[in-house]
């Protein structure tokens, strides 16, 4: 960090050390740029409060070396069964079958403040990443080439710091977002619940419903969800007329609980109310300042994706930011990441609120009307759902012009033979820039030549086991073949964060590829920067 006319200057201010500050925090730390993060408060906040996550953002967290230290504090969901006004089965929702997309289970529970915990550990083992707790940011002030942040000490000290680009982590409430006048957008949704975590005791644990699930009751809709360990949560809708504090309080909620537990049956660990809400910022950058995770964005808790979208917020921003510091791109590429982040999370919270309007149906005509539906969009059985089918793609923004196949979607990573065991395709590419090529293709040799389009991308061919094809890796399980047949392409070009910008067909359509990612890296235009008119999903 270098001192610049008495003010300390960093390339990145990241304020807000959760767990989106800190991925962003430890993705700049490793590519090199000088990072200070702060937060208001002095630790890790000791309860749950997100308690699920995915398979993209454990494939970020294995990228980042972390895989042994979080294990721990991870376990797989549980599937989710729904049950009707009758409490009969209406929906389940479960996981796609193996072998996984990505490489791992592709839903997860865990501890937050565990895993926090390992998030901040990772962002400072990096020599240009400094943390300072318990300092509060007051104000930002922009010049042409910098952002002034002034900042409060505990002890009350007032001081400055520089930076090239200022990242607002810094939650719901977020002092960043107030101060750079980003303004919030209703996505219409508002259900005020209470949010219970209990540690049960082993001896109540096995009279607990074995699947998480989602009491869809119109005289008091609850879901019920099986976290790591013997850690369980309820999210017990309000009614009108409760008063929030109220209902918080150990009586109350024991109250509530008495349908499956006893207070002798478990610890309270946390009983929180909230109003489950939808909002959006309007925009998530002014500037050099960007906002992230629950800042730019929040949505009801209903398929666990609060926390996963926080990280997508940040693994699609840094790559970006770090194009930029390093001249690679110009400050346009970071207009994309409003266009692609926005775009996604109005989709996401479309589909969330769709499933939370269902759950939350009070009235019990209406309730059974669903019911019917939802039953008759299954055949009459129950409608089986993945988790993994309600996330959409990227649409906009720094993607290749042409709409190829599976272009915006995660690109899957397959498990490639290692002698007598098997290691992931990341491991062997790293996550940069990468062409993942078909080794089965008769153009595979003229592609993999195509690197010399651009010597920052890597390239790589993959064949099935046995194929016996020079030149190429083996994967195990056919992951990446099935998925090369499935969208009828040869090749695909993938962005740092496993997002494919596009596919190809051919060794010409690659070549044409990469010349539009080294144009598109340098300047996203700004017919891209449209973010596509969006219809927000109607209760079924
Ligand atoms: O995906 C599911 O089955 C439910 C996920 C979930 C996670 C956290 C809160 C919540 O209300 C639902």
């Amino acid at each position: 960090m270098t001192d610049t006319a008495g003010a300390i200057d960093y390339d990145v201010l990241v304020v807000g050390f959760g767990p989106t500050g800190a991925v962003a925090a430890g993705l700049l730390g490793r590519l090199g740029h000088r990072t200070l993060v702060i937060d208001r408060l002095t630790d890790v906040y000791d309860k749950p409060r997100a308690i699920a996550l995915d398979h993209e953002i454990f494939r970020h967290f294995d990228n980042m070396g972390l895989t042994e230290a979080i294990s721990p504090h991870i376990e797989p969901f549980t599937a989710s069964e729904h049950f009707g006004v009758d409490g009969q089965l209406i929906r389940r929702i479960d996981m796609v079958a193996k072998p996984y997309p990505l490489g791992y289970t592709p839903s997860m529970v865990f501890s937050q403040p565990a895993v926090e915990a390992e998030l901040r550990r990772h962002a400072t083992s990096f020599s240009n990443v400094r943390a300072e707790l318990g300092v509060e940011l007051l104000d930002l002030v922009q010049t042409s080439d910098r952002v002034e942040a002034r900042l409060k000490d505990s002890d009350g000290r007032h001081r400055s710091v520089t930076a090239r680009y200022v990242l607002g982590c810094d939650g719901a409430s977020s002092t960043v977002r107030q101060i750079a006048g980003l303004a919030l957008e209703d996505l219409i949704f508002d259900e005020p619940w209470l949010v219970v975590d209990v540690r049960v005791n082993e001896s109540a644990l096995a009279r607990l419903p074995q699947c998480s699930a989602q009491f869809c009751n119109p005289a008091r809709p609850v879901s019920f969800l099986i976290g790591p360990k013997n850690h369980r949560r309820w999210e017990i809708m309000l009614l009108p007329g409760e008063d929030a504090r109220q209902m918080e309080r150990p009586d109350n909620v024991w109250k509530l609980l008495a349908p499956w537990l006893t207070p002798q049956d478990g610890e309270l660990w946390r009983a929180a109310s909230y109003r489950f809400h939808a909002l959006v910022a309007a925009d998530w950058r002014s500037g050099r300042i960007l906002i992230a995770g629950d800042a730019a964005h929040q949505q009801p808790p209903f398929i666990g994706q609060g926390m996963c979208q926080g990280l997508r917020d940040a693994t699609n921003l840094v790559w970006k930011l770090d194009h930029v510091l390093k001249g690679v791109s110009s400050g346009s590429l970071l207009d994309s990441y409003t266009v692609e982040r926005k775009q996604h999370v109005i989709e996401l919270t479309g589909k969330i609120k769709a499933i939370g309007q269902s759950i939350c149906e009070r009235d019990p005509a209406a309730a059974r009307r669903r019911d019917a539906h939802i039953l008759a969009e299954g055949g009459g059985k129950p409608l089986l759902l993945t988790r993994q089918e309600i996330i959409p793609p990227l649409r906009a923004g720094c993607l290749s012009h042409h709409e190829t196949p599976a272009r915006g979607t995660l690109f899957p990573q397959p498990r490639i033979a290692n002698g007598s065991t098997t290691r992931l395709l990341d491991e062997v590419t790293g996550p940069g820039w990468r062409v993942l090529i078909d080794g089965r293709s008769n153009d595979a040799a003229s592609m993999l030549a195509l690197r010399a389009v651009c010597p920052d991308v890597s390239a790589t061919a993959v064949a099935p086991a046995g194929a016996g094809l020079p030149n190429a890796l083996e994967e195990a399980e056919g992951v990446l073949a099935n998925w090369f047949d499935r969208h009828a392409v040869v090749a695909a070009v993938v962005r740092p964060d496993h997002y494919v910008f596009g596919t190809a067909r051919d060794a010409t359509e690659l070549g044409d590829l990469l010349r539009e990612v080294e144009l598109r890296r340098r300047d996203v235009p700004a017919e891209q920067d449209k973010i596509p008119d969006l219809k927000m999903e109607r209760t079924p």
